[in-house]
């Protein structure tokens, strides 16, 4: 799979452990920073990464900042990107299956590696799983359309 990442300097740490282990699995990983432990400003990063997902040129995208929580709200901004902060391995596996998340939100500060790593397998592992929650889905996006 083609995954595209980003963090502030709240989740560099992360999302360098994210990285290696996606590498590892054999998945296709473009990092876009930052790369050095200074202070920088999540939105940024977040829709570089958002806009590598919608514009196609991943699959999935994963964002990593102190507590997932300002990386999410930038990314919900983007048109077709459905982005959730997670803490736990069902929530990672139900966001995928129920919501169709396409971004992923960790907090560095929130959860430890071991655990975030997991949160990753949960995650990518789970399929969306349409019928019902494709016309949910749809709502949210015909929602987005509308206030374009
Ligand atoms: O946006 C956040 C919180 O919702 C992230 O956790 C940031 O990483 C955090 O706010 C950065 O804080 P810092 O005091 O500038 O390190």
């Amino acid at each position: 799979m083609k995954l595209v990442i980003g963090s502030d300097h709240g989740g560099i740490r992360l999302k360098a452990a994210i990285v290696r282990h996606l590498e590892e699995l054999g998945h296709e990983v473009k990092d876009i920073g930052p790369f050095e432990n200074k202070s920088v400003d999540y939105p940024s990063y977040a829709f570089e990464v958002c806009r590598n997902v919608t514009e196609g040129h991943a699959d999935l995208g994963i964002l990593c900042c102190g507590t997932g929580i300002g990386m999410s709200m930038a990314a919900n901004k983007v048109h077709g990107i459905r982005a959730a902060v997670v803490s736990d391995c069902f929530s990672a596996e139900m966001t995928r299956q129920h919501n169709n998340c396409n971004v992923l939100c960790l907090g560095e500060r929130v959860v430890g590696e071991g655990l975030a790593l997991k949160i990753v397998d949960s995650w990518m592992n789970a399929e969306f799983e349409g019928d019902r929650h494709q016309r949910r889905v749809d709502l949210i996006t015909e929602y987005e359309s509308n206030k374009r």
